[in-house]
Formats: C-alpha cells, structure tokens, sequence
C-alpha cells in the first residue's frame, strides 16, 4: 500500500505536509527535544518526511537512510510497536547505531504509524543527546499525535481512491476520455524532451451498432471489453490507453519513427480475434489510424483530430 506513487505523491502535498510539520515543531518543544520526526518506511530505505525546525538537529527532511541501517526506528516499523529507550549507549543493540555512536543520541521515544489497511507507513518520533525519563503523559502525548497523523492517511487514501475510480471507465476498467488525455500531456511533454516520437492510435469498431442489434446491448459490452484486453495485453508499461467513449478507443505510444505502428496493431487484431473467439462472441474487427507529434507539432487535440481522421479514411477505404 505504501508504494503506490500516487498515494506517496498525495502524502507529500503542501497542506498536509505543512500541517505535519507545526505537529512536529510542537511536539518537539512540549517534550523539550532537539529532534523530533515523521520517517516514512519506503522500499530503498527510511525517509525522513517531516523533521523538527531546530539548530541541534543533525537530520533534516528528504534525507534517506538504507534499510540495512540499525536505526531505532528500523524496529519500531519491524515490530510494529512502540520503542522507549531512554539511555541507549548502555544498549549493546545500538553500538552499530549512528544515531547513537556517530551523532550521539541517547534517548528515542517512537511509535508506529500505520496506513488505513494496517500495513507500515514509519514512524512518529522524538529524539534527545540526554537520557531521558519522559512520564505517562507524554507517552499518551505522542500515541495520541500518531492517531491523529493515521486520520489524515485515512483522508489521503480515500481521496486516492476515489481520484482512481473518476479516471476509470466503469464499463472496461481502462482509462476514461479525461483521464487518458491529461495522462497523455504528460506523456508527449516527457517524449518530446527526450526527443522520441510521441503517436496517438485511434481504434474504433467497424459496424458495431449491428453487433448491438443482432445480438443485444450485453454482447456488445462484452466485444467493448474484450477489446480493452486486447490493448491491454498489447501494451508495454509505458504506453497509454483509454476509452473516449462508444467503440471508440486511443493510444499513445512513445518510439522511433517507422512502421512499427502497424506491426502493433497486427498484434492486436490477432489478440482481439484469440479473445473474440475464446468467449464465442461475434467476429468483429477495428479500424485505426495514427498521427505522431516532432519538434514542431504537439497540440494534443490535434494529434488525436488527426488520428481520427486517419481512421476514418481507413474505415472508409477498407475492403
Ligand atoms: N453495447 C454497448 N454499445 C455501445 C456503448 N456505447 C456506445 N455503444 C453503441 O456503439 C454504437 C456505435 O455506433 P456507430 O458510431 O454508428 O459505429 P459503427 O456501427 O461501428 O459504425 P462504423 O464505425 O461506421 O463502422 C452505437 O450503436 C452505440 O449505441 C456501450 O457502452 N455498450
């Protein structure tokens, strides 16, 4: 749950940040600490996402510890329980610390903060150069600060959630018209910087409105959706698809320019005819025509114009 870069993205915005970050100032001054954090568990090492604004504080925010690395908060994220350790350097556990035998920590107080589906976000914690005996009143303090860190994620991952499913078409679980051309902006700006062909493909069933009729509205949905399979299996992790809506679907693809284009929709029209025939519906077939962006042509709405244009002429020209 954690990894999801979108989530991570959302985690990151301004207003949450900025609100965590007062909590953490806060925090850091109720229990008289130089150093106070919220440190993210992420897959190449633990991130400090917030960090308490304090000269005596040696870490600051963005800073990235390796996994293998024996911090406190490594075990409070394993364990999944709180850690208090008030006198560390009569810890032999912590001799390999750095906190501890570099920078001269002696007290951790941090507890676990969990996303919504219980799976490890980090941790929220405080850290001190002297020992330390903090009573039950700050223990509850910093519990009671997590909890209120574990509502925001709650927020944070039902929006995320409910941005997913407005950019879902409900009918094919591909991206819908909205979604695939904002995705796709993005997509031709980071084409064009890295000078690759950026092509939209304009894929829309021949004759699909007498599929519905001979066959019923239920049948044509499951034509629709078997098309949508087929682009996805046809896809590679970087290419874009969506339903504009109808029979009609686009791609975007970034390559070298040549004939691949149509070596793909081959590819397609072979994995379409497999689904098609694999689930005993009708035999329907696609038209599709291209356009692809250079140097000096990118306007999004033309690319696709273009390619739609392209389709209809092979729609209209085939046999
Ligand atoms: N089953 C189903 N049909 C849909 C859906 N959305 C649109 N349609 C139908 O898709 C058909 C599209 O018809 P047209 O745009 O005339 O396309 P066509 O019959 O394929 O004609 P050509 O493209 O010229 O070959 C219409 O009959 C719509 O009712 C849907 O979600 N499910």
């Amino acid at each position: 749950m954690d990894t999801d870069p979108e989530l991570l993205e959302q985690t990151k915005s301004q207003e949450t940040l900025a609100k965590w970050q007062k909590t953490i100032d806060l925090m850091a001054r109720v229990f008289n600490a130089p150093a106070g954090f919220i440190v993210q568990a992420q897959q190449d090492g633990y991130s400090v996402l917030v960090a308490n604004r304090n000269e005596k504080n040696p870490y600051s925010a963005g800073g990235v510890i390796p996994l293998d690395t024996n911090i406190f908060c490594k075990k409070v994220v394993l364990d999944n329980a709180t850690l208090y350790e008030r006198h560390a350097s009569t810890n032999q556990r912590w001799d390999t610390n750095p906190e501890v035998s570099e920078d001269g920590f002696e007290s951790y107080l941090g507890v676990p903060i969990r996303w919504p589906d219980g799976s490890a976000f980090g941790t929220l914690c405080v850290m001190d150069f002297k020992i330390t005996a903090y009573d039950i009143n700050l223990q509850e303090l910093i519990e009671h600060l997590r909890d209120m860190l574990e509502d925001d994620l709650i927020l944070i991952h039902r929006f995320s959630q409910m941005r997913h499913i407005a950019m879902l078409d409900p009918l094919t679980n591909i991206y819908n018209r909205r979604a695939v051309v904002t995705l796709a902006e993005h997509k031709r700006d980071i084409a064009l910087k890295m000078h690759m062909y950026f092509y939209c493909i304009f894929i829309d069933l021949n004759e699909f409105k007498a599929v519905n009729d001979q066959y019923g509205h239920p049948v044509g949905d499951k034509v629709l959706n078997g098309l949508a399979t087929a682009i996805k299996a046809v896809s590679r992790d970087d290419d874009l698809a969506g339903r504009m809506g109808g029979d009609e679907f686009l791609m975007f693809v970034q390559g070298p320019s040549g004939d691949w284009v149509n070596d793909l929709m081959q590819r397609l029209t072979a994995e379409f005819e497999q689904l098609l025939l694999a689930q005993n519906l009708p035999n329907v077939v696609f038209s599709y025509g291209h356009a692809m962006t250079d140097d000096k042509f990118f306007d999004l709405q033309q690319l696709i114009s273009l390619a739609d244009q392209a389709m209809y002429q092979a729609k209209t020209e085939k046999p």
